[in-house]
């Protein structure tokens, strides 16, 4: 049966609060300020790749889009990552955190140390952003419903905790706060309007859980290869590498 568009909503809302990473335990690890400096360079390492291929899979989506109001509506997430006059840009901003924990920003923008199941998952979320129905798309982009919760934990978690965080370094996090709410408020609209039969309720709640999915498997990924017992897998970053000349030295 059809859920009502307030059962729906409440539906989805369900989905971030059984399956979301900021439940995940390095979530807390990072946060509460226990990781390594080693374990902070790992996930910085490893989100890039993430964050590399946001644009890359709204870019996906716009080109299947044959309404040219939703891909003006779907174009701004675009620029928020790659930058515009006036606006550096997350891609930007990432790379400046991860100068300010110690990395060389061109060994991490090359991708070279990122782990394998890392690339699995987000290569998994932009193919299926090209693959499925756009419903489907636009639901696995709800996870920003509940990532502004996760921003706002992290600046404060980060900058009570380590030395490298200040205003520039989490400049990322910070404009995202801004910038996920009207993300999130046209995707849940789209996705109301749009999911008026069961099955594409059911649908666009399976595609939630898929990529409630991808943001945790990263996590398992990085706990298991990082965190002691440390288990990094061959060809990912190690230690030592990729590190500003400045880190090293000290
Ligand atoms: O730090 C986080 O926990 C987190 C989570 C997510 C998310 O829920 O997918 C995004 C982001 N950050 C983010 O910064 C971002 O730009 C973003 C774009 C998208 C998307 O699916 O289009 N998710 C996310």
């Amino acid at each position: 049966m059809t859920a009502t568009r307030e059962e729906f909503e409440a539906r989805l809302r369900q989905i971030g609060a059984d399956r979301y990473h900021d439940k995940h335990p390095f979530h807390a690890r990072l946060h509460g300020g226990q990781c390594s400096p080693d374990e902070v360079r790992a996930w910085v390492v490893n989100r890039w790749y993430y964050q590399s291929r946001i644009p890359m899979k709204d870019a996906a989506f716009m080109s299947r889009v044959t309404d040219p109001a939703l891909r003006r509506a779907w174009r701004s997430r675009i620029e928020d990552h790659d930058g515009r006059e006036g606006n550096e840009g997350g891609i930007r901003r990432w790379l400046r955190l991860a100068e300010a924990v110690g990395l060389d920003p061109d060994y991490v923008a090359s991708g070279e140390g990122v782990m394998p199941a890392t690339r699995f998952a987000v290569d998994a979320y932009v193919r299926f952003v090209r693959d499925e129905t756009l419903l489907e798309a636009i639901a696995a982009s709800l996870t920003e419903l509940f990532a502004p919760k996760i921003h706002a934990q992290r600046i404060e978690g980060l900058l009570q905790h380590y030395d490298f965080a200040d205003d520039s370094s989490l400049s990322y996090f910070r404009n995202r706060l801004g910038e996920a709410p009207k993300d999130v408020a046209f995707g849940l609209q789209y996705v109301l309007d749009h999911a008026d039969t069961a099955e594409k309720q059911d649908a666009a709640a399976a595609a939630l859980t898929f990529k409630t999915d991808v943001l945790w498997s990263q996590l398992d990924a990085l706990w298991s290869a990082y965190v002691e017992p440390a288990r990094i897998p061959p060809g990912a970053w190690r230690p030592g590498q990729g590190l500003l000349i400045s880190a090293e030295a000290s």
